[in-house]
Formats: structure tokens, sequence, C-alpha cells
């Protein structure tokens, strides 16, 4: 798809995001820059998205008829999955009958919304190098599959993400408390978990992937440079690019990516997470989409991983060169109340090389990620300390 058309007119190109967060937000200014036709789809009023789009709608995604319907009424040239919490068994069923192109293929985002599909594919097809895991659907099942695996590990709903429902275990004492935590957890109760042994590793990595059309017409794969992260509870709170690597661990890195990305298919960006020790690499899951650690690019590369996730997925050429070292880091809600205000920006845009995006969440909890400081430097370690130092001095406060 190389002729763009015209916005809210018969020749737009028309593409319906379905999830609108912070994510999403970026990807839909990307395309509106290209004169794309944005739809925009989330399960509550005013989500991120939605205030940058040229449509909004708001219905239960994993609502398989309601999506069938939205889908009929919008007739999107590309449906673009945001969240993994979607019916994406009628996404396989619109795309298998004609009705949809699905990004970057339905059958990715079917697999990689349950931790079992993507997990049993990495490891018992593509053979990569993974932790031990077992999966329980009940308390049951859940001890023994512990004690199968040992301790200390970590055990999450198949249906979650940012660290919803995950926790980490050192012993049998943790075994009860930890299914509890992951029922209440998950984004959609499956009412079954993964536990996975757990990886000492040296740092973590997202490795930003782009399938795109190259020159001669062929879908090409392209590296961005290594993204390291920090997570605290599951969830993100900083991100740094470049993270320095062994040569051969980077390129087991790019061969783990190349082989799971090539097998899910399509066109866009995919993160894929991988823990190093040392020259060891293991696979550990794949976003096929942009990745919350990679929001660190808006600030240290020539084209955002948003950027080329737009472009590529319009059949367009990417650049995923890097401009400057850089770092992100999470600023939370802290509050728990609807429209919060924020103090403190102009302090935290005084910091050298910094920036700040504010997502615009209508509501605010103590651990909702409603912003995000970024930074560049000379080095990474400079980077990160600035975009620490911007994200603290934004505020949140009441908006009454
Ligand atoms: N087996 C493991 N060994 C060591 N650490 C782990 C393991 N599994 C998860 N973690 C830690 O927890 C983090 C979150 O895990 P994971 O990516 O599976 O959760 P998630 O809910 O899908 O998060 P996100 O949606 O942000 O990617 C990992 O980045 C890592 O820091
Ligand atoms: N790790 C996945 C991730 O970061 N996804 C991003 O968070 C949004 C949901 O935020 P919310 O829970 O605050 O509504 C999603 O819409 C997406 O942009
Ligand atoms: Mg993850």
């Amino acid at each position: 798809m190389t002729t763009l058309g015209t916005p809210l007119s018969p020749s737009a190109t028309k593409v319906m995001l379905l999830g609108s967060g912070e994510l999403g937000k970026e990807v839909i200014i990307a395309l509106q820059r290209l004169g794309i036709e944005v739809i925009a789809v989330d399960r509550y009023p005013n989500a991120p998205g939605h205030q940058v789009a040229h449509r909004a709608h708001v219905i239960d995604m994993t609502d398989g008829a309601a999506l069938a319907a939205l889908i009929e009424r919008e007739r999107p040239d590309l449906v673009v999955p945001e969240i993994e919490a979607i019916a994406t068994a009628k996404l396989a069923e619109l795309e298998a009958a004609g009705t949809i192109t699905c990004i970057p293929t339905a059958r990715a985002a079917q697999l990689t919304m349950n931790r079992e599909g993507i997990r049993r594919l990495a490891a018992e097809e593509l053979g990569l190098a993974t932790s031990p895991y077992r999966f329980a659907s009940s308390l049951d099942e859940l001890k023994t599959a512990c004690a199968e695996i040992g301790f200390p590990n970590v055990v999450k709903p198949v249906m979650s993400s940012s660290g919803k429902g995950q926790s980490k275990l050192d012993s049998a004492a943790d075994v009860e408390s930890a299914w509890n935590y992951a029922a209440s957890g998950g984004r959609v109760d499956a009412g079954r978990v993964i536990v996975e042994g757990f990886i000492d590793f040296d740092y973590e990595i997202t490795l930003l992937t782009v399938r795109a059309v190259g020159a001669d017409g062929n879908v090409e794969t392209r590296f961005c440079e290594p993204i390291g992260h920090k997570q605290v509870h599951g969830d993100y709170v900083e991100s740094w690019q470049p993270q320095p690597m062994a040569p051969l661990a980077l390129q087991r890195a790019q061969e783990i990516a190349e082989k799971v990305t090539a097998n899910l298919g399509g066109q866009g960006v995919f993160g894929v997470e991988l823990f190093v020790k040392g020259d060891m690499v293991w696979f550990s899951e794949v976003s096929p989409r942009p990745h919350d650690t990679g929001m660190v690019t808006m600030a240290t590369q020539v084209q955002s991983e948003f950027e080329l996730h737009a472009k590529a997925i319009l059949g367009l050429p990417v650049n995923t060169a890097l401009r400057a070292p850089g770092a992100s880091a999470v600023i939370y809600g802290q509050l728990e109340e609807a429209a919060i205000a924020f103090e403190g920006v102009a302090d935290a845009l005084r910091v050298p090389g910094s920036d700040i995006r504010l997502f615009g969440k209508p509501e605010s909890f103590a651990r909702r990620r409603m912003g995000v400081a970024l930074a560049t430097a000379e080095d990474v370690e400079t980077a990160r300390a600035r975009a620490l130092e911007a994200a603290s001095k934004v505020k949140p406060v009441s908006g009454r």
C-alpha cells in the first residue's frame, strides 16, 4: 500500500487502532503526519489516542461481535492492535475472509495475546532458549508446577501486560497468594497462569525489530540499537538506548529476534524482550507492535518506534538509525482520582537535553503510567540521570 489518500474523502487511507493508550497515541500522530484517516478505539472514553484521531469509539474490544460490527461500519484498510486484550479469534476470522488486513498478522496478535501461545511457539517450535516453564489452571496445578520448576520463580496470568498479576515466588509459602493475585490482576481472567524459572540475568533488553518493505519489494528485517531497561513489579520504570552488549550476545539476540518475527510475519515494529547473561541470551516475550520501553526512541532515533511502525505498516521505507544516546523515565499518577494536574513541568524541561510527554489519561491511579520524561546526552549514564531528574520534577496534584 504505497498510494496514500486524502483523509475524510473517498480516497482516504484508513487505519483503525484497537487500543489507544500512550503507544497508540504516538502511532496515530505519526499516521496523521502522512495524511492517514485514523479511527481510535479503546475501552474507555477520552483515551490518549482518542484525543488525536479523526474519530473515536468506545467498545469492549474482547467482544467479537462488537468488534466485527465496528469494523463493518468503518471499513479500515488496516487494523492495528495496540493492546493484547482483543477478540483476536474474530480478527483471524475476518482476516481469513479477506475482510481486514491485521497488523502484523491476526495470527501474531492471537499468539502473543496469550503467553501460552507465544511461549510454546518460541520454545517448542522454534527451539529458542527460554526460562523453564509450566502452565497451571488451578491452585493445585500451580503447586505441582512450582515444585517442578523450583524457586525462585515468576507466576503470571497467561493474559496480562505491564506486570499486572505477576509475582516472584521465593518458596512454596508464596504459591497461594501468587495464585490469588494472578486471578485478580490479569486483563482478561483466563484462570490460567504460567510459572517461569527465574533467570538471574545481567541485564535485559528490548530489541526493536522492524519488518518493512525493502527496495526490491520484499519484506526485510531491520534492528534498532538494543534498549536496556529496568522493571519494578514487572512494569518498566526506566529505559535507555543503546545498551552496550558483547558482540556474540548481540548477534544471538538478533538471530532470536529474526526467527521469531519471521515466523509471526507481516509488517511493522516488534519489541523482542530478551534476558542476557554474559554471552547467553534467553527469549522472554514479544510485542507485535511498539513497546513501552521503546518510548525512549522519541528522543534517541531519527525515526521513533512509532514512526517506524506507521511507515512499515503502510509499505514505506524506514530508517532505524540512532541519533543520540538517551533515556526515558516513567511518571506515575501517584494519586487515585480523575482529571489530575501536573506541577513542575517547566522545572523538568530545564534539565539539559530533556523533554516530557504527558499522555492525557482522564483518570489517575497510583501506579498508572501518566507520562514519561525523555533525555539525550553524550552517554547513556548521563541521559539516565537526566531523565530521572526530569521525571522527578513532575508532580501529579489534585485537579480539583
Ligand atoms: N522468568 C523470569 N526471570 C527473571 N525475571 C523475569 C522473568 N519473567 C519476567 N521477569 C521480569 O518481569 C518483567 C515483566 O515480565 P513480562 O515481560 O513477562 O511481563 P508483562 O506483563 O508482559 O510486561 P510488559 O507488558 O511490560 O512487557 C520482565 O521484563 C523481567 O524484568
Ligand atoms: N506494556 C504494555 C503497554 O505499556 N501498553 C500501553 O499502555 C496502555 C494501557 O495503559 P493503561 O493501563 O494505563 O490504560 C496501552 O493502551 C498501551 O498504550
Ligand atoms: Mg514484557
